[in-house]
C-alpha cells in the first residue's frame, strides 16, 4: 500500500500523475490518492470577492483562515473541481476511482478549532470563527471496503469535527494520517518543487535524504506551508510508515520517480 498526496500548487502535471497512478494500479499496486487545491482556491476566492486570508501562528506555521464563506469556496474547489478532475482523468484511464472528502463517512475526523492565534504587525491576535482542525481519526474501515472492492479512493480535505461540522484540515498531514492508519509502506508528498530545498527556491539545493529520527530538525529549512509537509512526514514515520518522499509532481511518471528515490527521502 502506498499513499500519494498531490498538491494544488501551480505547475503540477495532473495528466502525468494520473497516467502513472493508473499504470501502477493496473500492475497491482494498492494505492490511495489524496490531493490539495490551494492555488485554485485562492484564484476562485479572489474572483468571488472573498480573497484568501493567511495567518501565521506564533510558532511560525502558516494556515488559511477559514470562515464559513471561505469553507464553502474551499469545498467548491477541493471537493468539486479538483476532486472530480482527478476522478475523471482516472476513469478515462480505466481506473474505477471514487472521490470523497474527509466529511464523507467521517473519513478525516478531528477536533474543531474555532480560534486561531495570528501574528500581525509584531502582535499576537486571536481570531474567532475559524473552521479548522487536525485529523485525529481516519475511517480505515471505509477505505478498506473500497480498496477490497477494487475502487481507488481519491481523498480531499475538508474533514469533519467530532460534532459533525466541516473543518479545514491540512492535506499533507491528512495524507500522513491515512498512511499511518493503513500502515502504508510509503507516503509520497508530491508538489511543485523537487523536494525539500536547503536554500529555497534554489532547486540545486535539494536535500536528498533525511534520517527518520531527525525530520523535525529539518523544519528550519521549510518556509510557510512546506512546514506542514515536514510535520506530516515526521508524523508518518513516527506512526510506522517506512518511507516518506517529498517529490516533484511537474515531471513525467512522478509517482515512479519518487518511489525510485528522486526527491527528498525520509527513512
Ligand atoms: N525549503 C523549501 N523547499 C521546497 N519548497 C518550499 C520550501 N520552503 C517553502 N516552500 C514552498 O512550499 C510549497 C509547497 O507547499 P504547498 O502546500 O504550497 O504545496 P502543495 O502541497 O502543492 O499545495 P496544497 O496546499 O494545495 O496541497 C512550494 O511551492 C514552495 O513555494
Amino acid at each position: 500500500m502506498i499513499v500519494v498526496k498531490v498538491g494544488g500548487s501551480t505547475g503540477i502535471d495532473y495528466d502525468a500523475l494520473c497516467e502513472d497512478v493508473a499504470a501502477l494500479w493496473r500492475e497491482g499496486q494498492r494505492l490511495v490518492l489524496v490531493h490539495g487545491g490551494s492555488a485554485e482556491t485562492n484564484r476562485v476566492a479572489e474572483a468571488l470577492g472573498h480573497p484568501p486570508k493567511f495567518v501565521t501562528s506564533p510558532s511560525g506555521y502558516t494556515s488559511r483562515f477559514t470562515d464559513r464563506e471561505t469553507l464553502e469556496i474551499f469545498e467548491m474547489v477541493y471537493c468539486g473541481k479538483q476532486n472530480k478532475g482527478l476522478v475523471e482523468r482516472l476513469q478515462r484511464l480505466g481506473v474505477n476511482a471514487v472521490g470523497l472528502s474527509g466529511l464523507d463517512g467521517r473519513l478525516f475526523e478531528g477536533k474543531h478549532k474555532d480560534k486561531v492565534r495570528s501574528v500581525e504587525g509584531g502582535k499576537v491576535k486571536v481570531l474567532r470563527g475559524d473552521h479548522t482542525g487536525t485529523v485525529e481519526r481516519v475511517n480505515t474501515g471505509l477505505l478498506t471496503l473500497l480498496l477490497e472492492s477494487g475502487y481507488l479512493p481519491v481523498l480531499t480535505p475538508p474533514g469533519v469535527s467530532f460534532e459533525g461540522v466541516a473543518i479545514n484540515v491540512d492535506g499533507d498531514r491528512a495524507a500522513a494520517a491515512v498512511a499511518v492508519a493503513l500502515q502504508a509502506e510509503a507516503l509520497l508528498l508530491l508538489s511543485n518543487v523537487p523536494g525539500l530545498l536547503r536554500d529555497f527556491p534554489d532547486e540545486a539545493s535539494l536535500i536528498p535524504e533525511i534520517p527518520a529520527g531527525e525530520v523535525e530538525s529539518y523544519l528550519g529549512f521549510a518556509r510557510d506551508r512546506m512546514k506542514k509537509k515536514v510535520l506530516g512526514a515526521a508524523e508518518a514515520v513516527q506512526g510506522g510508515v517506512k518511507r516518506v518522499v517529498f517529490g516533484d509532481a511537474r515531471v513525467r511518471q512522478p509517482v515512479r520517480a519518487a518511489l525510485s528515490g528522486r526527491g527528498t527521502v525520509v527513512r
